[in-house]
């Protein structure tokens, strides 16, 4: 469980990706994590595009999710790559914690309260990531959608999500109606996954 009792250590400062893999995998050891801390943590992390350029892969037709690290189990951490005006569904994150990072470009955060049923969701409200910056979000604070609203420059951004899942549920803004969707991942480790892993679950 994630909790506050556990005591935040002094944040390292300079910290490549693989030194932040590193402190994240220490961290994960234990039963109960510090959300703030794990936040602190990635806020520590500054961006270098050289570190993480080999994950960001971009796909004409929607943003690519690419895995860097499995953390043991315990987090999926992962780049998401967005073209010029690509987002992601208004979507919840399956009782999960998501910890989502501004490596590069400038993506928008809307978010959403839970819709009750045949209900269009209105926005309450929306948040610009910058760079570096560390957005956090779990299912008892709201839903929301991810878009780059930029008609100029690619977005990137670090992902990480404890414990991992591998599907969400995905919401129709105009009659709240959710369906389950599988998440898949355009890349891991910087290969391109196999066609037949890509193929999306029909929706359930
Ligand atoms: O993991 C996803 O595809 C949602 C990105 S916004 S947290
Ligand atoms: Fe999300």
């Amino acid at each position: 469980t994630l909790n506050t009792e556990v005591p935040s250590p002094k944040i390292p400062q300079i910290m490549t990706l693989d030194e932040l893999i590193q402190e994240l995998h220490r961290i994960f050891e234990s039963n109960s994590v510090n959300v703030e801390y794990v936040r602190d943590v990635m806020v520590a992390y500054k961006s270098n595009p050289k570190e993480w350029k080999q994950y960001a892969k971009f796909d004409r037709h929607r943003y690519t999710r690419n895995l860097v690290d499995e953390g043991n189990g315990k987090f999926n951490l992962m780049v998401l790559a967005w073209s010029e005006g690509q987002g992601s569904s208004i979507h919840d994150h399956s009782n999960c914690h998501c910890f989502m990072k501004q490596l590069s470009g400038c993506l928008t955060e809307v978010r959403y309260d839970w819709p009750s049923e045949n209900e269009q969701m209105q926005p309450i409200g929306e948040t610009d990531l910058k760079a570096n910056e560390v957005a956090y979000i779990n299912d008892s604070l709201g839903l929301h959608r991810v878009e780059n609203r930029s008609h100029t420059e690619a977005a990137v951004s670090l992902h990480l999500y404890c414990p991992p899942f591998d599907s969400c549920r995905m919401f129709d803004q105009r009659t709240g109606h959710q369906t389950v969707s599988k998440v898949t991942f355009w890349s891991k480790y910087g290969e391109k996954t196999p066609y037949f892993q890509n193929i999306t679950m029909t929706t359930t």
